[in-house]
């Protein structure tokens, strides 16, 4: 029985033991009561007094039993939710059909509400909105996990550096949305090259991009973003003012940190940058690697070509 019909019913009790009560302290008075006239006062005030405390007992263990103890049921299942736990409310609580039951399917439902509207935020936090990439923060995000553990297990880790090569004359030329189309486009081609759910590929911003690999070695790394860049030159979005090429190509530095290198991701990302820097002197349209240094300072870079 719930809460809601028991407690009427226990005052409804209260108040009757009350009436009895002072009908046979009544009764007591007058002799005209029997059994209860020939107790001594004292003797019928106990059991006055014992009914009642028995009724008062019955209601708090009632109370206690419908109210208390759900309710504390409830503020467990929104502590554990509190700490991360994606659990269903107890199914005590969810098969009431009182107010306690409504109240947990109420917060139970704002807490999916809540959590999918966090999630929501979290996505447009670390995502890029216009190519549905990776952005700086999830590049960091992500890092900060992925170095440590690297630099733990002594496996190697490359980044790429991705640059639009001229792209300010095609968006002079295509304008400014064709240049938003064309990011899409190059986001596109990364997403196809760098599939391993380890892969973290973002846009930096503006017309650059980086990827790291995890556990990749050098070679495989060059190896990786020379298919981009041909996949890129395969795809063939036409640009009449690059004196490159007849379409739109990009230059790629990419950095590779041997085994135990104490990198971290201003380093890598100066390192990557660094061997961007010589593609362009190279004349863009090219891949530029370097093994990044154990001082790691951006001047320290190798370019082996
Ligand atoms: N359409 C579009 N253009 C952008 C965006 N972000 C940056 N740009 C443009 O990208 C261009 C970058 O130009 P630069 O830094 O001079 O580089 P570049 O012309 O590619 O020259 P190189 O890199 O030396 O080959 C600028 O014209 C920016 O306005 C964007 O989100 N959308």
């Amino acid at each position: 029985m719930s809460y809601r019909r028991l407690l009427p019913a226990f005052t409804g009790l209260l108040l009757a033991a009350g009436i009895l009560l002072w009908f046979i302290a009544r009764a007591g008075t007058s002799a005209s009561l029997g059994v209860f006239s020939e107790l001594d006062i004292g003797v019928q005030l106990g059991l006055f007094g014992g009914v009642l405390l028995a009724m008062l007992m019955a209601s708090v263990a009632l109370i206690q039993c419908q109210i208390a103890r759900p309710l504390h049921r409830l503020v467990n299942y929104v502590k554990h939710q509190q700490d991360g736990d994606r659990g269903e409310p107890p199914k005590s609580l969810m098969r009431r059909q009182d107010d306690i039951a409504l109240l947990t399917k109420k917060i139970q439902r704002l807490l999916v509400t809540l959590r999918e509207q966090n999630e929501q935020l979290l996505e447009q936090t670390l995502n890029d909105p216009l190519t549905g990439l990776g952005n700086r923060r999830l590049l960091e995000q992500r890092l900060n996990t992925a170095l440590p553990l690297s630099r733990r297990r002594m496996a190697p880790l490359s980044a790429l550096m991705i640059d639009v090569d001229h792209f300010k004359p095609y968006n002079d030329h295509y304008g400014h949305l064709a240049g938003d189309d064309c990011l899409i486009e190059i986001a596109n081609v990364l997403r196809d090259i760098f599939r391993r759910d380890t892969d973290i590929v973002v846009r930096l911003g503006g017309e650059e991009f980086v990827v790291v690999l995890l556990d990749v070695e050098l070679d495989e790394a060059v190896r990786l973003a020379e298919a981009m860049r041909g996949m890129l030159q395969a795809v063939g979005i036409p640009h009449v003012e690059s004196p490159t090429a007849p379409v739109v190509t990009v230059s790629i530095g990419v950095a590779t940190a041997q085994p135990g290198t104490p990198i971290d991701v201003e380093n890598l990302i100066a390192c990557a940058d660094a061997a961007l820097y010589q593609c362009k002197a190279r004349g863009r349209n090219c891949i530029t690697s370097c093994i990044v240094n154990v001082d790691m300072t951006p001047a320290s870079v190798s370019v082996l070509g």
